[in-house]
């Protein structure tokens, strides 16, 4: 399994959910810190350098002939109020590109709608619920946005195109398009550490978000490491 998260403090909180010592492996664009059988990536913030830091481990590690079964993209997020409060876990059943598109006179229109690529990739269901059952999270769709939300009107349009939307973050989308590429199922986990809307950076709650996220890796040692993706009833 690998764990992508954006920045290192993230790598670390999941780190600390587990007792064994990790060691470097350094690839071309990417450094993995390895232990316990399985691979975290601080693979950058924002979904261009997500995507090629986990490409470097995905596509390492199928030419070691040991392809990864599962990735999955966790770290801290922003919360749509009130689904999604400060503290709380997001596990997404839907990881959305929300600004990859093209604005026009009638509003945004998402990029397959210009004929082009994908802008949703789906985590297995059944692997959904399963961590949202062991962890408490709240399961909905997470948003990958490259500019982090700063204003009340920016929240509600994204709010009415994505109604079941729980949590934005930058990354997801990234680590899944890279995933998708090789073939391997995706999950996102996230730790809400702010609310989306006004721009408030002294309301984040950066450590309470790194601790939630601490806590939910150790509800999910055993269920990540034994999940068998051609198991899936999905
Ligand atoms: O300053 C620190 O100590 C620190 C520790 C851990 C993480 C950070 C980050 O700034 C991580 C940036 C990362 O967080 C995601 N994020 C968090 N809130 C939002 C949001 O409201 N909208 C979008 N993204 C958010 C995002 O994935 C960033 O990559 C700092």
């Amino acid at each position: 399994m690998l764990v992508a998260t954006a920045v290192s403090a993230e790598r670390e909180a999941v780190a600390a959910a587990s007792s064994g010592t990790a060691h470097e492996v350094r690839l071309p664009g990417a450094t993995l810190h390895r232990a316990d059988g399985h691979d975290l990536l601080a693979a950058g913030v924002g979904p261009a350098l997500a995507a090629a830091s986990v490409s470097a481990a995905l596509t390492a590690a199928a030419l070691e002939g040991a392809p990864y079964r599962l990735v999955v993209c966790a770290g801290i997020a922003g919360g749509f109020q009130p689904g999604a409060p400060v503290g709380s876990l997001v596990v997404a059943d839907d990881i959305v590109a929300a600004d990859l598109g093209a604005e026009a006179p009638e509003g945004f229109l998402p990029v397959t709608e210009l004929g082009f690529g994908t802008v949703s990739h789906r985590p297995p269901d059944s692997l959904v619920r399963e961590v949202a059952a062991a962890t408490g999270g709240r399961v909905g769709t997470v948003l990958t946005v490259s500019t982090v939300t700063g204003s009340a009107a920016r929240a509600a349009e994204l709010r009415a195109r994505h109604p079941g939307a729980l949590a934005e973050a930058m990354e997801g989308f990234g680590v899944a398009e890279a995933a998708g590429a090789h073939g391997v199922p995706v999950l996102e986990i996230r730790a809400v550490s702010n609310p989306v809307g006004p721009r408030d950076r002294s309301a984040w709650r950066i450590g309470d978000a790194l601790a939630a996220l601490t806590g939910a890796f150790g509800k999910l040692g055993p269920l990540l490491e034994s999940w068998n993706p051609h198991e899936r009833t999905d």
